[in-house]
């Protein structure tokens, strides 16, 4: 079996600003990665390369053995329908129910798009498959509900139901607590990584508390101004190292030889 992600050199740059400088990278599937690093020291943007949202400018990314620089587009919508997110802001739309906002998440699956993840032209197997997922974040109660009408926990829940929606074999979460109160975000991340596991799904987390990092994660990354500095076994890793993720020049954006604030989180 393929690696689930495979990234060799990648480079990418915002105008002058050189964002990711080289990163080579394998996560294998059913890998439980969290991906650390200050702000502004590049995540996001190599989250957003994993599934071209953001294009890089060199080096290759394969995703389940696909190399995805070429792909036309059928060829990328497979990728995207692989890998699922989960936003810092939960991305929901607004205007409709709980219910809604989960079938979108079989947009990717669907022949004939848009008109078919709508509940009135949903298939009754979609159906059931929303409100299944629904249960399995414990919000089946909460269907009709619009997203306004729940708190952000069982948003950032919903978002959940969505991703397993889609199927995806890998899920890219991209700082999942950070808009959560520590005990909400506690329990999306117990719900995330406990459906995860139960899925055999990879993962790729980004958090900024050290300590859920080496307790979720099996395996710990850490960035600093473009790089992989860190890379091992959460349990293994000396916290000194993570620290250190912290300090000194961190970020992408910042002129050689400054030297910003130290920020060690929790
Ligand atoms: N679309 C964009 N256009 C221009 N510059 C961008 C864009 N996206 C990100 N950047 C810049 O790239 C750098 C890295 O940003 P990125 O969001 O990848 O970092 P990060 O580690 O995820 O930080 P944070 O934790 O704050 O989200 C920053 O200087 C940011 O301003």
């Amino acid at each position: 079996m393929p690696p689930a992600i495979e990234i060799h050199d990648l480079h990418k740059r915002y105008g002058d600003v050189h964002v990711l400088r080289g990163i080579n990278l394998s996560v294998a599937p059913g890998e439980g990665v969290v991906l650390l690093g200050a702000n502004g020291c590049g995540k996001s943007t190599l989250l957003r390369c994993l599934n071209r949202l953001t294009p890089h400018d060199g080096g290759t990314i394969a995703i389940l053995g696909t190399e995805i620089s070429t792909l036309k587009r059928a060829g990328l919508r497979a990728v995207r329908h692989q890998v699922g997110y989960v936003f810092q802001h939960f991305n929901l739309v607004p205007n409709v129910s709980v219910f809604q906002n989960v079938l979108f998440g079989a947009l990717g699956r669907n022949r004939h798009g848009l008109l078919r993840t709508w509940s009135a032209f949903a298939s009754a197997e979609d159906r059931d498959r929303a409100m299944t997922c629904l249960e399995r974040v414990g919000l089946a109660e909460k269907a009709a509900a619009r997203p306004s009408e729940i708190s952000g926990g069982q948003q950032q829940r919903v978002a959940i139901a969505r991703m397993l929606m889609q199927a995806p074999s890998i899920v890219v979460a991209d700082e999942p607590i950070a808009s959560l109160d520590p005990k909400a975000g506690r329990e999306v991340l117990e719900l995330l990584f406990r459906i995860v596991s139960e899925e055999g799904l990879t993962v790729l987390c980004t958090l900024h508390q050290l300590d859920l990092a080496a307790e979720f994660g099996q395996r710990i990354i850490g960035m600093k101004a473009g790089r992989i500095v860190v890379d091992g076994a959460a349990g293994d890793l000396p916290r000194a190292d993570l620290d250190d993720l912290y300090h000194g020049a961190v970020r992408v954006d910042q002129p050689a030889g400054t030297v910003t604030a130290d920020l060690v989180p929790a």
